[in-house]
């Protein structure tokens, strides 16, 4: 498994890929992963030649009192995962590699004005320049989010439709825990 922290290295390992003939698949996350994100992954090495993973706790989705210091990692607990699961590369960006301040961003409209976008209202423009970004680094095929985050999923569907991304949106059921104990979901 490649692991890359840097932008310019990742192109070119697609860009490898594509002219092999292979299928990408991408699946973004914050990292600290547990089943609910090996679900995602399983799903995308299932129905594509190579799988990238993302892990990167995007600070332009937190807002003022957001937990973005506190907010969990594990890096190497992520790799060892994504190792036994088959990810090909994991990409690891740090916030320089992914933003120069002041930088454009990607506005949303009407989606974002309802559900928890009401009380976190840079959220979903923060989301969708991340993801923006994620889809022109990796150019992947299909794209895997989970329904867990539903307003997320309809408004990254949204966008690839107006912004033209050549990119399947795969919505992803969500895997509960055997204790019943129910995750959290975010409408
Ligand atoms: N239990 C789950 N089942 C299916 N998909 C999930 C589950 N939990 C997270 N995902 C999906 O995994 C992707 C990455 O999620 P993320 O890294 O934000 O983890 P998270 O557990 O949702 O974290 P947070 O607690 O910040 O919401 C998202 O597309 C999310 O919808
Ligand atoms: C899609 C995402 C990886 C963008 O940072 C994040 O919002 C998440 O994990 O759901
Ligand atoms: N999966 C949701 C990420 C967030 O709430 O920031």
């Amino acid at each position: 498994m490649k692991i890359s922290v840097s932008i310019p290295e990742v192109k070119q390992w697609v860009k490898a890929q594509k002219i092999a003939g292979k299928t990408v698949g991408l699946v973004p996350t914050m990292g600290y992963l547990h089943e609910g994100h090996a679900s995602l992954i399983k799903r995308c090495l299932a129905e594509n030649d190579v799988v990238v993973v993302s892990n990167f706790v995007n600070p332009t989705q937190f807002g003022v009192g957001e937990d973005l210091a506190d907010y969990p990692r594990d890096f190497n607990q992520d790799c060892t995962l994504c190792e036994a699961l088959g990810v090909d590369m994991v990409f690891h960006p740090d916030s320089q590699e992914m933003y120069n301040a002041p930088h454009v961003s990607v506005a949303v409209d009407t989606l974002s004005e309802t559900l928890c976008g009401k009380t976190r209202p840079i959220h979903f423009s923060g989301v969708c320049t991340v993801v923006c970004k994620l889809f022109n680094i990796v150019a992947p095929d299909r794209a895997y989010f989970g329904e867990k985050d539903a307003q997320q999923l309809a408004i990254i569907r949204k966008m690839v439709e107006d912004l033209n991304f050549d990119i399947e949106v795969i919505g992803c059921p969500i895997v509960r825990e055997d204790t019943k104990i129910q995750p959290e979901a975010t409408i």
